[in-house]
């Protein structure tokens, strides 16, 4: 009998931690967001096409059909051979890790087939066109993956936790994605494969909130992704399932959530700035002016932590004086909120202490982390109504900005026809709580 499980998990914005969330001690805040990637394994147990091995076939129809089979015959730690010469390290590393941990008998293992989806906020939606059913909806475009431009919601941090899930699935058949033992098992893998296919050990923010949600996040020790051996190492195998099963990460990932009738609102800028060299520059920076560049980090840490706190001081308020919190949403929507509201107060100042800082920076370092022209967007979107603060978020540049602002706010009819917003695409999505997510594997059929 052909079987199917599906999952989806969240796209993210960091709004606070950015570069500080690259070492363990510092706290981060990260948003998941409502933009989801999917994936949809089907296998039929009689089907083995190849007498070699297993085969395993992605398959991402909304982007011209581009499909990666690989065959894996068991021989070098499962390393798989991709048939038609298409490259996806993403897809590769996760195939990779999981076939270590699990370590199938190959010649038991029937060919899996696996079709992925990623909402449109990912992605820009120019010339693609929708195709949806009565469940889901996904834009589809003319142009391969590589050629898609990206809006940095973190799509392959998503495809890498989407794809482990629904790998495990099969390999584990109690895999369960809403248990703290399976969570945290797609937590680890994805978080490897993702180092391994991007070349480097990141934070890992973006895989946390796509497994997790909405996180307080702490990274782990890069060493211990770094220590692994060789992918070829005999090794490997034996060293991946002890640091999955048996070794503590010691990694924070606390769930949070925006107070209700906040949100975050996210305006695409451009494509334009790549993270691993912004990182690269303020890392220098960093070293060359030790122990000043300590004393900044140390104050972006003081501000980010008031930030957390004031987020959860608005969230107590709620709970405690649903009243006085109505207000005051009702004042920010009308602009004058400040100085009556404590709880605002210290969610402004938190950020206006952190831009100040990474302006210092930018200037110090020559990483545009919040360039001019982003200034001046974050400070003309503080003007507007129901916006309660502003940020570039991640590794800042020219990508994006990130508001958290009423639910009521419509900033898209707001600032329609305004020059001072003529570069921003408002992404429709909201934040939301829950990281991976089972799905019904029919509610992705029919689509037209
Ligand atoms: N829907 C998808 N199907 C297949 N591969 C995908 C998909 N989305 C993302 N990827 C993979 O992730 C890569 C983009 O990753 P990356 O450059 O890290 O961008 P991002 O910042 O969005 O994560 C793509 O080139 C592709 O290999
Ligand atoms: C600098 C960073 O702390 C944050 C980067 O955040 P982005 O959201 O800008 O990341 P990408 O999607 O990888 O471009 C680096 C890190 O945490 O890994």
């Amino acid at each position: 009998m052909v079987e199917s499980r599906a999952f989806s998990a969240p796209g993210k914005a960091l709004l606070v931690g950015g570069y500080l969330v690259l070492e363990p001690k510092y706290v981060s805040y990260v948003v998941a967001l409502s933009s989801r990637m999917h994936a949809i394994v089907t296998v039929d147990p009689t089907c083995n096409s190849n007498n070699d091995g297993f085969e395993v076939t992605v398959q991402s129809s909304q982007f011209n059909d581009e499909k990666w089979v690989y065959l894996i015959d068991g021989s070098n730690n499962y390393a798989s051979q991709e048939l038609y010469g298409s490259q996806n390290k993403f897809i590769e590393k996760v195939l990779f890790n999981v076939l270590n941990l699990c370590s199938p008998d190959i010649s038991k293992t029937p060919d899996l087939a696996v079709e992925i989806f990623s909402d449109a906020a990912y992605h820009s939606q120019v010339g693609s066109i929708v195709k949806q059913n009565k469940f889901k909806e996904f834009c589809f475009h003319k142009k391969g993956i590589a050629d898609v431009p990206k809006t940095g919601l973190g799509s392959s941090a998503g495809l890498v936790t989407v794809l482990t899930a629904s790998l495990l699935s099969f390999f584990q058949p109690s895999f369960n994605a809403q248990s703290t033992q399976g969570l945290n098992l797609v937590h680890k893998i994805a978080q490897v494969a993702h180092c391994q296919a991007q070349g480097k050990v990141g934070s890992g923010f973006d895989v946390a909130a796509a497994t997790f949600g909405s996180a307080l996040y702490q990274r782990f020790e890069p060493a211990l992704i770094n220590d692994l051996p060789a992918a070829d190492d005999p090794n490997y195998q034996l060293a991946l399932k002890n640091l999955v099963n048996k070794v503590e990460w010691g990694y924070r990932a606390e769930p949070v959530s925006l107070p209700k009738g906040l949100r975050i609102v996210m305006g695409d800028v451009n494509s334009g700035s790549e993270t691993t060299k912004l990182v690269a520059k303020v890392n220098t920076w960093y070293k060359e002016n030790l122990p000043r560049s300590l004393d900044i980090y140390k104050t972006i840490d003081t501000y980010n932590r008031a930030f957390i706190e004031g987020i959860s001081d608005l969230e107590l308020l709620s709970q405690k004086n649903l009243e006085e919190y109505t207000t005051l949403l009702k004042a920010l929507n009308s602009r004058n909120a400040p100085d009556s509201f404590p709880a605002i107060n210290k969610v402004r100042d938190a950020v206006e202490g952190i831009r100040r800082n990474f302006r210092i920076i930018t200037e110090e370092s020559g990483a545009d982390i919040e360039p001019y022209v982003q200034t001046k967007l974050l400070d003309n979107s503080l003007k507007l109504d129901g916006v309660l603060t502003g940020m570039v978020p991640g590794a800042g540049g020219y990508d994006a900005i990130a508001l958290v602002t009423t639910e009521s706010s419509e900033l898209p009819i707001q600032t329609k026809n305004n020059p001072n917003f003529a570069s921003v695409t408002w992404l429709n999505l909201h934040q939301e709580s829950m990281g991976i997510l089972e799905e019904n594997p029919s509610h992705y059929i029919d689509l037209v």
